[in-house]
């Protein structure tokens, strides 16, 4: 991908996710990550390359939650069904039921001001669920929100993929987070991005919230630290 003013933001990238595969992507500040996303959800195009991207059910969440300040929370999360055309009757019954989902029950009627970040960021996911992705794309969705708030969304992410079965592709900073939700994780060289490695994840789904804190998942975050320390310096 090379941007019109000759930023050469990703160069041989060649990455392949399955069915259901839930894949993040870490890599140095500015490396290229963001416009892979971009790129792979068709928001645009790239310079040159193949990609191939089942794209009919595309669910899609950005950094902040983008919801509109004059609509309650049920009005944000019918927005893409009511773009759709979807009826007045099945936007209601479909919106109350992700909202449920999100564990924002109760406060469909609030505007988004009213909430905190990670209710406004759930009521944002509550959004893209609604059209039922069978792709998901999140960029750093939770890097905003504080420790503990982040792992709660991240637990119900797990559940939430657990049970709407889509195929993921992750943006983050943050390794434990990356390591905590995927089944692969994939390192960025810096810009020009590259894939340097792709680490497999080898716990079984759905993650048990103390695999935080066994061996095996520091084990496999120190890895990846090391990996993407390597990427920085190169
Ligand atoms: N429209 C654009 N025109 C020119 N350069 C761009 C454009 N969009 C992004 N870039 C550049 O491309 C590179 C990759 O940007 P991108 O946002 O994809 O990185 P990133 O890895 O997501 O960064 P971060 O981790 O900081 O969010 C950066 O150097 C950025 O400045």
């Amino acid at each position: 991908m090379q941007f019109p003013d000759g930023t050469q933001a990703l160069e041989d990238v060649s990455l392949t996710i399955r069915q259901n595969e839930f894949v993040s992507v870490v890599g140095p500040s500015g490396c290229g990550k963001s416009t892979l996303l971009k790129i792979a959800s068709g928001l645009f195009p790239q310079t040159s390359g193949i990609v191939k991207v089942d794209r009919e059910q595309l669910g899609y969440t950005f950094q902040d939650a983008t919801l509109m300040p004059w609509r309650k929370v049920r009005g944000n999360v019918e927005l893409l069904m009511e773009l759709r055309g979807y009826s007045k009757a099945e936007r209601k019954r479909i919106a109350l039921e992700q909202i449920k989902m999100v564990g924002l029950d109760g406060f469909a009627d609030h505007y988004p001001k009213r909430l905190s970040g990670g209710m406004r960021m759930r009521a944002s996911l509550a959004r893209s669920l609604a059209l039922k992705p069978n792709v998901f794309m999140f960029d750093e969705p939770f890097g905003a929100l504080d420790e503990i708030t982040r792992e709660r969304l991240n637990d119900e992410l797990v559940s939430l993929f657990m049970r709407n079965s889509f195929t993921g592709l992750f943006i983050t900073h943050s390794i434990p987070e990356a390591v905590y939700l995927s089944s692969k994780v994939v390192v960025m060289s810096r810009r020009p991005g590259r894939i340097l490695k792709e680490f497999d994840i080898p716990f079984a789904y759905p993650r048990d919230p103390n695999l935080r804190f066994s061996a095996e998942f520091a084990a496999l975050c120190n890895e990846i630290s090391v990996s993407l320390r390597q990427a920085i310096e190169q």
